[in-house]
């Protein structure tokens, strides 16, 4: 069984179009696709774009072998053989555009727009969708959970609850990327150059006669990275006590103990009293990490309780966004070929917020020259040459049309890179370290009244003036119709 090969990594119906098209005889006609999402997650102001690597690595590795092949054959009669032969033969040939990851984004933007031959631009809509709805979530998430830490480190320990293996490391990835320093996943640190941190499990203090011998028999043979965990009989009457005879052992040998860990019990009390203890045994450097079902909520609580907390190791909460388990990124035809011309297409709902944006479009960053600061998002259709040009731009609000501001002095930069040109990939892949630090530039230019936690202002995402003309045109064209 070859599990690498990520292919057929696709919804059923999209090999039946594909099918379809070939039959049909309109398999080569270009069709423009954008991903968005309509609602940022965990009530955040902001989303923090993510999955791009993953996405590339794909587009690269799509193939259909014979294990493939054999298997569309048996599922589907109707797949001809001249149809299978053409997959066979397939590669992606088309253009990608997608903001870098780090970026922060907003509703509505496109991240990834893919210019194919519809053949080519249907088949991978599930597996991009897969990879950026999921990494998407999770570096929010993460980005939310170092609003609150601020300073202190972050250690990602999520792998045991993770939606298996793939979630777990590039869940992790992501949560570096949102500004964690650590993960304690070995693979992860292995593929992505990620650091990696741990210190022991109960088990390994189960194991032993005593606590005492446990602590001493980790610290003899790991002297240089010894955090021990002092939960598992008593924290404040065995554990740390033990922990500090360690600490002074330790000192006798001229090195420095690490930390302790708490893991459960009220965390706020618990670390008080430890950090008094440890200061009181002349261990005032040796720091307190904490776990145990961790969120930016709780986090904010022990820091508000004055909690002595230095390290944070979070898991289940962050690797499952578990107060929102997906992300809602759709991929929605734009634009359609017809007599060699792109035709903008829609998509109509009853639900006001599906309906779709038609058009190839741009997104632009308007940074005011004055403050240097994100004054908001403008979405232009792609040959739109004002915006490009610094002219004065009108941002449309739809929800406020009534109200059209004018802005003059700004820098529109635009969001959406070249990855893909006629399938090659021209785009230079940014170090880990550079995303984060990418990230981390980002986030310093928007207002702080954008990022915060709880009720955040909304971010103006407007769209021009001529795109929005252009909806509602399509729609008027198709209500007559
Ligand atoms: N001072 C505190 N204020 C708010 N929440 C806290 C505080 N201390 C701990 N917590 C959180 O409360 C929850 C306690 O969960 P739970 O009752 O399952 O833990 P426990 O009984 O202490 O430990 P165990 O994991 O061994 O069951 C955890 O999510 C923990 O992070
Ligand atoms: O709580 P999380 O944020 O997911 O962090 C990871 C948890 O994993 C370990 O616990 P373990 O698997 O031993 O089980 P536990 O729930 O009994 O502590 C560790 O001690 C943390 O509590
Ligand atoms: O290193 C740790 O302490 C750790 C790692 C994974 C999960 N829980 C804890």
């Amino acid at each position: 069984m070859n599990y690498e090969n990520l292919t057929l990594h696709t919804d059923k119906y999209q090999i039946n179009m594909m099918y379809a098209h070939w039959a049909q005889g309109s398999l080569n006609e270009r069709a423009v696709f954008e991903v968005y999402f309509r609602k940022l997650p965990f009530g955040n102001g902001f989303a923090v774009a993510a999955g791009l690597e993953r996405v590339i690595a794909y587009i690269e590795g799509l193939r259909f072998g014979e294990e493939e092949i054999a298997y569309l054959k048996e599922q589907e009669e109707n797949y001809s053989e001249e149809f299978l032969q053409l997959l066979r033969e397939f590669r992606f040939t088309g253009n990608m555009d997608a903001v870098p990851e780090g970026t922060i984004v907003f509703p509505n933007e496109p991240l990834v727009r893919v210019e194919a031959r519809v053949f080519e631009a249907q088949l991978v809509e599930t597996a991009l969708l897969n990879f950026v709805n999921f990494q998407t979530l999770i570096a929010t998430k993460a980005s939310r959970i170092k609003q609150v830490a601020g300073d202190d480190v972050l250690l990602e320990f999520g792998t045991r609850r993770a939606q298996e293996a793939d979630a777990a490391i590039w869940g992790a990835r992501a949560a570096y990327i949102a500004g964690f320093h650590a993960t304690s996943n070995m693979r992860c640190g292995m593929l992505f150059g990620i650091p990696t941190k741990g210190t022991h499990a109960h088990a390994w203090v189960q194991g032993h006669a005593t606590e005492e011998e446990a602590f001493r028999k980790y610290a003899e043979v790991l002297p240089d990275q010894v955090t021990l965990l002092v939960d598992t009989y008593d924290t404040l009457r065995s554990g740390v006590p033990n922990a500090i005879r360690i600490g002074h052992m330790l000192e006798q040998q001229g090195k420095r103990m690490n930390a302790i860990r708490l893991d459960s019990g009220d965390l706020a009390y618990l670390s008080q009293r430890a950090r008094a203890m440890l200061d009181e045994a002349g261990l005032p450097y040796v720091k307190i990490v904490a776990s145990n079902d961790l969120d930016e909520n709780i986090i904010f609580n022990l820091k508000a309780q004055g909690a002595r907390i230095d390290t944070w190791g979070v898991g289940t909460q962050l690797i499952t966004a578990g107060d929102q388990p997906s992300l809602g990124g759709v991929y929605k035809l734009v634009a359609r070929e017809e007599d060699g011309a792109f035709i903008p297409v829609i998509k109509i709902s009853g639900n006001p917020e599906k309906v779709s944006t038609p058009g190839i479009k741009e997104v632009y960053r308007i940074i005011n020259r004055k403050t240097g600061m994100a004054d908001g998002d403008y979405i232009a259709l792609r040959e739109e040459e004002g915006v490009k040009r610094g002219e004065p731009i009108q941002l449309h609000d739809p929800l406020h049309p009534y109200i059209p501001t004018i802005i003059k002095d700004y820098e529109a930069v635009s969001l959406l890179r070249n990855i893909f040109r006629d399938g090659k990939l021209v785009y230079t892949m940014p170090s880990l370290g550079e995303i984060r630090d990418y990230h981390k530039q980002q986030m310093h230019q928007f207002w702080p009244q954008y990022l915060r936690k709880l009720n955040p202002e909304t971010y103006r995402v407007n769209i021009s003036v001529a795109a929005w003309q252009l909806k509602l045109d399509l729609i008027k064209r198709y209500r007559e119709q």
